[in-house]
């Protein structure tokens, strides 16, 4: 293979996340199809194939991993030092290396590494396939971090494929996403990891899992003490003094408030208790229960306030523990500290905050860990605050900020949260360094915008610098959380449907994903065969109805034609129609009550008259009576979601919305709204219950054939309410006229037409990305009315609810 100086690089600027002046790639043009490769500086004669010493970042390391074109590649060569698991966010050496026998390929330039660990950078081949080129420089802009390549991998892949392959979106604002998926995957090891070592057996065999839920390397250890420095252990309240103590400069957050902590380093030591509930912690959305625990035995707490428990409230999730001076590195437990400290260098997000912590776990599922905390070094106004302080500081934040436990919660980023806090009250500063994401954010942005160095302290100290305080971060800056959840549906839907925030700021939703209706007490709602005649059912059908050149029994309600298309889409006349009964009702029929259920339960003894309900069509499926299959092109709604979608934060002040991620056709089916099953008096007495305090309101008439009988019971007057229960429609936002979705009624298991489903469509071709809305009907100047009116920003020409209720 001939390496030609001359040629163009094909990759001028080879990546987004490192400053284009630190990598520089020679070489020339090449069919070369070459893994991302780091490598040792070989002795390699050829200085062309890569050889035996070579790895590659699709992991096989140690093998030859690039196929090269004989006759036109040059590979760049990029060198990397092979320490595993290096800090990459150390300074780094300036310098240049160089393929010594080809002479081109690498130029690495960075500044000298400050000790052994500092990674060095890496690579670009020419005519890497662009989607491993893309890979690597994710890979790159993490090591930077610290993180390794096998945590970062399997995080990546999943965002690829929650981006719908997007690159460009994970690697917007130097891959922050990825680094916060990174953070998140590691708070949910953490959580879902089960403790399992008995804390009260201090000796060394009993911590062989140095980690609940990281691997091994990726656990840190804490080095010695200094006076700055905090440890917290967190472990089962439990009587054990042996073994635990520490150097006397060591800080421990007491949580007892002047009671008698439990004792575990007689001259020093205070414990916390933490106490949050202990049900399984995998329920991702719901209203929670914040609930307060003492742990009677040690009168010691840490309080994690809330509201009160509401009857929907599920249970999170994670064991009793307890915080006290360290452990960690008594004597006994040298030779593991040891060990993890060798290993702690891999990804850790304590080592980006300058923190590290210990943890161990035992056979009875207890968990030790211990946390220093080493911004407060080298502060020269520091002061060790008094451990009281330090956690009604703590506490304070949490109550103003609501963090009580919840679906989101996570053991580090407490622990994290103690830890700034601790700064804060020790630092005469005024404004304080947070050292947490938002951090970690700018850091990264910082990196990219200024080009100048590799590491965050760096950036750090010259922010410090440029203020002359020692910080850079506003107290009162609003923290940016982003937040990434893989399923909201928990795995009920047959479609996995992600949640990202990619804002900041908004708490996560608060309800149960429930993907079917659910009566909540009176509804009345009569599913059985026998209401379902002969001509209500085409029993005699088998496979798909809609290949059948007659149409079925099925299709009369829908004047002898299907709804749907061969293509699973709804039929263009039907949809048109709907499309034109929506937004012109008065051309069409409103429907009018005798006695209007929605004026009785306003007013039971003198209702007003009804003021109308728009009349609709109904989409028939075939159902459980028919004898077709549930492959039947008249089963749509039935079969539930298939699209890709994802619920985001609009940041337009409409709250979550749902997008897809895919484009979708017109006619599209996309969800069905769902939610609990209430009467319209019921729907009352909740809103009269919240007195219009909710952000947002969750309800949908089901009155879609009210006016066609005689005088409908308040049992059969009905609506869905999503508030507590629903699915992912619960998220769909309003837009005056021209939202992209339309609602249609479809019977799926009874021809009682006073409960049926509520279905979306797509209006149009929808383009992936695009927000999902619909017309909720709502008329902003009814005050009265059960869906409440908001002020509306739908942002359509035809808004008309924007000057509606704030
Ligand atoms: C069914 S929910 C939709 C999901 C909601 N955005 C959320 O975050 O949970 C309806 C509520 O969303 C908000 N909303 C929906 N469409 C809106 C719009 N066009 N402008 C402002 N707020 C909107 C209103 O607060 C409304 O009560």
């Amino acid at each position: 293979m001939i390496i030609d100086d001359e040629v163009e690089p094909p990759y001028k600027k080879p990546h987004r996340g490192l400053p284009e002046d630190q990598v520089s790639s020679t070489g020339g043009n090449s069919k070369t199809n070459v893994d991302l490769e780091v490598s040792e500086p070989r002795k390699s004669s050829s200085g062309t194939r890569m050889g035996e010493s070579s790895q590659s970042f699709s992991g096989n390391r140690g093998k030859d991993s690039i196929q090269v074109d004989e006759e036109n590649s040059s590979p760049v060569v990029l060198y990397a030092n092979d320490e595993p698991n290096d800090i990459a966010l150390g300074p780094t050496r300036r310098e240049t290396r160089r393929d010594q026998e080809n002479g081109n390929a690498i130029v690495l330039r960075g500044e000298q590494p400050i000790d052994d660990h500092s990674p060095q950078f890496v690579m670009l081949t020419s005519n890497i396939r662009p989607g491993k080129q893309r890979a690597a420089n994710a890979y790159n802009a993490m090591k930077r971090l610290g993180i390794s390549q096998e945590t970062v991998k399997p995080v990546l892949k999943r965002l690829w494929e929650l981006y719908n392959k997007n690159w460009a979106l994970i690697e917007e604002d130097n891959y922050r996403t990825l680094a916060d998926a990174i953070f998140e995957d590691a708070d949910d090891q953490l959580k879902k990891k089960k403790p399992v070592m008995n804390i009260d057996d201090e000796v060394e065999p009993q911590c062989k899992k140095p980690h609940g839920g990281l691997p091994e390397d990726q656990v840190s250890s804490t080095g010695g003490n200094s006076k700055s420095n905090v440890d917290l252990e967190v472990s089962e309240a439990r009587k054990s003094s042996s073994g635990t103590r520490r150097a006397e400069s060591s800080q421990s957050f007491s949580g007892n408030k002047g009671k008698d902590p439990i004792q575990v380093d007689e001259e020093n030591s205070s414990s916390v208790v933490l106490y949050v509930n202990d049900e399984p912690n995998d329920i991702t959305l719901g209203p929670m229960r914040r609930e307060t625990r003492h742990d009677q035995e040690s009168r010691n707490a840490i309080v994690l306030r809330g509201k009160q428990p509401t009857d929907h409230s599920p249970q999170f999730a994670m064991p009793t523990t307890t915080i006290r001076p360290g452990l960690t590195d008594t004597p006994q437990h040298s030779n593991a500290s040891k060990k993890r400290k060798e290993s702690s260098l891999a990804y850790n997000p304590q080592t980006m905050f300058q923190t590290k912590y210990d943890i161990a776990s035992s056979t009875c599922g207890e968990v030790k860990l211990s946390l220093t905390c080493s911004q407060a070094q080298g502060q020269s106004n520091f002061h060790i605050p008094s451990s009281d302080e330090v956690l009604n500081f703590a506490e304070n934040k949490y109550r103003k900020s609501c963090k009580t436990v919840g679906p989101q919660f996570s053991l580090v980023n407490l622990l994290n949260d103690l830890c700034e806090s601790y700064l804060e009250m020790g630092s005469d500063l005024v404004e304080k360094p947070h050292i947490n994401r938002t951090q970690i954010h700018r850091l990264l942005r910082s990196n990219e915008d200024s080009k100048k160095t590799d590491h965050p302290e760096g950036v750090l100290g010259k922010r410090v610098a440029s203020n002359g305080n020692g910080s850079s971060v506003s107290r009162n800056e609003k923290k940016r959380v982003v937040h990434i959840v893989n399923d909201i549906t928990n795995g009920t839907e047959k479609v996995k449907i992600s949640l990202l925030d990619e804002i900041g700021g908004e708490e996560l939703p608060s309800y149960i994903y429930s993907p079917e209706n659910i009566t909540y007490e009176s509804a009345y709602v009569h599913v059985s065969l026998a209401r379902i005649s002969d001509m209500d059912c085409c029993s005699g059908c088998k496979g798909d109805c809609l290949s059948s050149s007659i149409p079925c029994v099925c299709a009369s309600d829908t004047g002898g034609e299907f709804a749907y298309t061969l293509e699973g889409l709804l039929n263009e006349r039907f949809l048109e129609s709907c499309i034109s009964m929506k937004s012109s009702p008065e051309k069409h029929h409103q429907l009018f009550c005798q006695d209007c259920p929605l004026e009785r339960a306003k007013n039971a003894q003198y209702p007003e008259k009804c003021k109308g309900h728009m009349w609709r069509k109904f989409i028939k499926e075939c159902w459980r009576k028919c004898g077709c299959s549930m492959l039947c092109g008249n089963r749509v709604v039935q079969r539930g979601i298939t699209r890709k979608l994802q619920v985001f934060l609009t940041g337009e002040g409409k709250g979550w919305g749902i997008r897809t991620l895919e484009e979708l056709p017109k006619g599209a089916f996309v969800c069905e709204y769902v939610g609990e099953i209430l009467t319209n008096i019921e729907l009352y007495e909740r809103n009269k219950k919240s007195r219009g305090q909710d952000k947002h309101v969750y309800p949908v008439l089901l009155d879609a054939d009210w006016g066609t009988e005689g005088v409908l019971k308040d049992e059969e007057a009905l609506c869905l309410d999503a508030t507590h229960y629903g699915n992912i429609a619960r998220f769909i936002n309003h837009r005056c006229f021209d939202g992209n979705l339309l609602e249609v009624p479809v019977q799926v298991e009874t021809p009682d037409r006073h409960y049926y489903h509520l279905a979306f469509f797509t209006k149009r071709k929808v383009e992936a990305l695009e927000e999902l809305t619909w017309d909720y009907g709502i008329d902003f100047d009814d005050d009265s009315h059960p869906i409440k009116a908001f002020q509306c920003r739908c942002g359509s020409q035809f808004c008309r609810g924007r000057k509606g209720k704030s």
